[in-house]
């Protein structure tokens, strides 16, 4: 008995991938909730600007701040995507929500982006740096322009926005809500994404080093790090074979991926005045998923009550060193 169960937690603990659960029961316990939390009329009289808010996550964004009566102003490159995801949002919450070109890796075209947003809405009160773009990719098969495209878009792109904003809001004596979205591994750096984690973890560094400096005009500058969240843009450049979701999914501890609405829920709160105390803040909302993959022993949760019995009686049978 004792050999079989050493056989098999010795086959588990150097083997699949998968161990940890195979119908993930937890599931059940932590059901998404995806309609707006605030109170309708939160955001009335607001004016919000997110990168990126034509797709995926921005655009969930979109949904829900103008949800809560903010006019929002959506920009990235693409203006025909910017402009049906305008239209439809606009018709599904009757709040006016504005397409405006931008390439964000361009300071001019920035400058240009908010001349208009100014011409259109006024300076914004909620900021949202949420464009980025990234793939997956061997660090050695980067050439110089991928890995400037990368850092271009979110950190450069992040700061020319940030900072041509702020100069204009600070001119007009005006306070704003920044906020940036990263990525869990900002903190710790990975493989095979070296220029996203590199430039989200400049974003962050800039993020908190504004908090602390512009405070003194009304600005409060907070970071959410989501962990993985279904989307066309991300999920067809992070896993284009589907072949990682199941790891993924195995690894955090809620047993299932984020939901868009679930991450525009916390992007309204920090953007809101209930959150007027709340600069220089750091948000992990990812199931779990970081502390899942940092902690040493982790592993062990496929260990079976069975196989603990005979794991402790080893352990308690060992004297001395
Ligand atoms: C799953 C859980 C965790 C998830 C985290 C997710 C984080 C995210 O950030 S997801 C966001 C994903 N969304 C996007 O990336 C949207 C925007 N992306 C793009 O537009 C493009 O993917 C790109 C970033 C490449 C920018 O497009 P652009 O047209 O400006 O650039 P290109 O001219 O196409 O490429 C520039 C250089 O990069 C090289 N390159 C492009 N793709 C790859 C690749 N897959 N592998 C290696 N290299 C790549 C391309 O060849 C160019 O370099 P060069 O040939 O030397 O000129
Ligand atoms: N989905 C996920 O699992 C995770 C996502 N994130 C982060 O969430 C954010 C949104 O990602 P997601 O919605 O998944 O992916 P999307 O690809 O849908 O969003 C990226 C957006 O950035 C815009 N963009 C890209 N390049 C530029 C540019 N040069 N100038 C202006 N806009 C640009 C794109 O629009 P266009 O092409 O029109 O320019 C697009 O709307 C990103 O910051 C990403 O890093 C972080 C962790 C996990």
């Amino acid at each position: 008995m004792t050999d079989h169960v050493c056989l098999q937690l010795q086959s588990w603990l150097h083997g699949s991938a998968g161990l940890w659960s195979s119908s993930l029961p937890q599931t059940g316990f932590f059901p998404p909730l995806e309609n707006a939390m605030l109170l309708s009329g939160t955001f009335n009289n607001r004016v919000a600007l997110i990168t990126g808010g034509g797709t995926g996550l921005g655009r969930a964004m979109t949904v829900t701040l103008s949800q809560l009566g903010a006019q929002c102003i959506i920009a990235s490159r693409k203006l025909e995507v910017l402009q049906q995801t305008a239209e439809e949002i606009s018709s599904q919450t009757g709040n006016k929500v504005h397409a405006v070109q931008c390439d964000v890796r361009d300071p001019q075209a920035v400058s240009q982006c908010i001349d208009q947003m100014e011409a259109l809405t006024g300076l914004p009160d909620v900021i949202i740096n949420n464009a980025a773009g990234n793939f997956v990719c061997p660090s050695e098969r980067l050439s110089p322009n991928a890995w400037q495209t990368v850092i271009d878009i979110v950190l450069n792109g992040t700061a020319f926005v940030t900072l041509e904003l702020g100069k204009r809001l600070i001119q007009k004596q005006k306070g704003a809500s920044f906020l940036a979205i990263t990525t869990i591994y900002a903190e710790s750096g990975s493989g095979f994404v070296a220029p996203s984690a590199s430039a989200k973890a400049g974003v962050e560094a800039l993020y908190k080093s504004l908090a602390a400096e512009w405070g003194r005009y009304g600005h409060r500058f907070n970071i959410i790090q989501p962990g993985p969240i279904r989307t066309k843009g991300a999920f067809s450049r992070m896993d284009p074979t589907g072949a990682f979701e199941k790891v993924k999914i195995d690894r955090i501890p809620t047993g299932r991926l984020g939901k868009p609405a679930e991450l525009a829920n916390l992007v309204a709160y920090m953007s809101s005045d209930y959150a007027s105390w709340m600069s220089g803040a750091v948000i992990r909302f990812d199931g779990g998923e970081y502390v899942s993959i940092a902690g040493e022993f982790n592993e062990l949760r496929s260990v079976t009550p069975d196989q603990w019995k005979v794991m402790e009686a080893m352990i308690r049978k060992t004297k001395g060193s």
